[in-house]
């Protein structure tokens, strides 16, 4: 992290608290094909275009709106260290949130399945993570306002709150089945994995595959938030199929699944605003 990343954190909160003075305690990120989950949330919609220092997504699937209200702050749309941001910026919007004020952090993810005992469609929640992407957004000096220089990463994934989702799921998706828990690995990207890349994965104890998430999660762990991450398995990694990966399948399997994120999102806020 460069040494001003604090202060550009400050100037987009400033920018949010022009507009509004909400302090939701839940945050949520949303990845590819499942921006439509914001439409479900309350709140008043600020582009990131009026967020001071905000770069704008350019992947498809990612609207770059944040939404804001007084349960929920939605994100609309994640920068990628594969499109060019550095990992500064590719964590703005995890900093964005803590200095609103979230206490728990739900990041959410298009992934392929590495797990052959997955499908597409299915909701992965995550215990655990293998971080393949060659770099650390914390790489760079250590402001201790932020955290510590060394932070603990043994529970990445709350214990308490994957148990809560693992109660409450069943009667909020429409196949109770769909809910599966598992380890997700983080490449850089843009090119997909090669097959023998997604049987080293399964080797080391991945069930899925994805190019962001990551790093949200260690900057969300070291700033003391609590993560709650759910990946949507829009397709069986590479190899397993004999076909070829696109994401427009992976936008479009995203969109289909956006119902039951939906629900199971609703209840977990709810859960956490008891
Ligand atoms: O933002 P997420 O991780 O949901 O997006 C996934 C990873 C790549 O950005 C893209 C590949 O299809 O979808
Ligand atoms: O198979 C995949 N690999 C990496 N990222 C992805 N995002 C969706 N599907 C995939």
């Amino acid at each position: 992290m460069r040494s001003d990343f604090q202060e550009r954190v400050e100037k987009a909160v400033k920018s949010i608290r022009t507009k509004t003075q909400a302090k939701p305690k839940v945050g949520l990120i949303l990845g590819s094909g499942l921006s439509g989950i914001s439409d479900q949330l309350d709140g008043i919609e600020i582009p990131y275009s009026d967020i001071d220092g905000f770069p704008e997504p350019t992947v498809a699937g990612h609207k770059g709106i944040l939404k804001i209200g007084e349960e929920t702050v939605t994100l609309a749309g994640r920068f990628h260290f594969y499109e060019g941001w550095t990992m500064d910026e590719v964590v703005l919007p995890t900093a964005l949130l803590h200095g609103l004020g979230v206490e728990t952090l739900i990041v959410t993810n298009a992934a392929g399945a590495v797990n052959k005992a997955f499908a597409p469609g299915n909701i992965v929640l995550l215990k655990d993570h293998i971080n393949l992407m060659g770099t650390n957004p914390l790489i760079g000096p250590n402001d201790a306002k932020m955290g510590p220089r060394f932070p603990d990463m043994t529970y990445p994934y709350d214990r308490e709150l994957r148990d809560m989702v693992k109660r409450i799921a069943p009667s909020l998706l429409s196949k109770p089945e769909d809910l599966k828990e598992g380890v997700y690995a983080a490449f850089t990207g843009p090119s997909y994995e090669t097959p023998a890349e997604i049987k080293m994965c399964r080797i080391i104890g991945a069930d899925m595959v994805g190019m962001s998430t990551v790093p949200e999660v260690i900057t969300a762990n070291r700033l003391g938030m609590k993560v709650i991450g759910i990946s949507c398995a829009t397709n069986m990694a590479a190899g397993i199929l004999d076909q070829p990966l696109n994401h427009e399948e992976v936008v479009e399997t995203g969109r289909k699944v956006q119902n039951d994120m939906v629900k199971l999102i609703m209840g977990i806020v709810q859960e956490l605003n008891i």
